[in-house]
């Protein structure tokens, strides 16, 4: 198995070409991150140079206050689509593999109908990047468009793009529809990316209902070999969180 560390949660005391940096240093094979822009590209990308480490990706950015994504909003389309390039211009410059387009609170038919347009147009801007999407659940994101893997596998049809792929992150599945690892080998065609915390407390994938395991074993099974994203919120010190880590390396 091997590993991404998320650093939107994993050392965000450290700036991100440092947190980068410690990832490398606790032996982690790739890194991701939520929203970089705040940081030069160039310094991102030398970081990841020196370190030898990969950025697996990125998100859109969430809008303004109180958002959280923009392309299923409808009549934001000049916005969303401003997001998406912003999006792929980092991950061109920091060489990112995926952008994670989020879609934001919104329901109905028009968001659907907003959201299929947004992806659309990203998948054509890629450039070979894959685009992502990602269901969230409705504790920590009541009212985010998507919701649930059966949604997403929907709109990927829909879309009709072989760039856009399900980001899986198994502690939103779980608490929104469980039968994790089922999911899992049904939906594999469609999966780009792999994320795992505990559930319900977010920790280090080590305890809570879900047996990770178990899953690393399926995801082995599989022939999963790229990094699964480590995106879980570690408390103060990541490093000490990090013993799950070596367990699932020693696989
Ligand atoms: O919350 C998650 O899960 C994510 O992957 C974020 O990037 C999007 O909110
Ligand atoms: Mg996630």
């Amino acid at each position: 198995m091997r590993f991404s560390a998320n650093l939107g949660f994993l050392w965000t005391e450290l700036t991100l070409p440092n947190a980068i940096r410690a990832a490398a240093a606790a032996g982690f094979d790739a890194v991701e991150c939520h929203w970089p822009y705040d940081v030069p590209a160039d310094d991102v990308a030398a970081a990841l140079r020196e370190t030898g480490l990969p950025m697996l990706g990125l998100n859109t950015t969430r809008g303004g206050p109180g958002e959280n994504g923009l392309s299923a909003l409808p009549g934001r389309r000049a916005e969303a689509r401003a997001a998406i390039d912003q999006a792929l211009a980092y991950a061109q410059a920091t060489d990112a593999a995926a952008v994670h387009v989020m879609a934001g609170f919104a329901q109905g038919d028009a968001a659907h109908a907003a959201f299929v347009d947004a992806l659309r147009y990203a998948c054509d801007a890629a450039q070979g990047r894959v685009i992502l999407i990602e269901p969230l659940n409705h504790y920590d994101a009541p009212g985010y468009f998507l919701r649930t893997t059966a949604q997403a596998e929907a709109i990927i049809a829909e879309v009709g793009a072989p760039n856009l792929k399900l980001m899986f992150d198994c502690y939103h599945v779980q608490l929104m529809e469980g039968d994790v690892t089922h999911r899992l080998v049904r939906l594999l065609p469609l999966i780009g990316h792999v994320q795992v915390a505990s559930v319900p407390d977010r920790g280090a994938p080590d305890h809570g209902e879900l047996n990770y395991p178990h899953v690393w074993e399926v995801l082995t099974r599989l022939d999963w070999d790229a990094p699964v994203g480590a995106e879980y919120k570690p408390g103060e010190d990541t490093d000490a969180t990090l013993g799950w880590l070596r367990g699932a390396q020693a696989r």
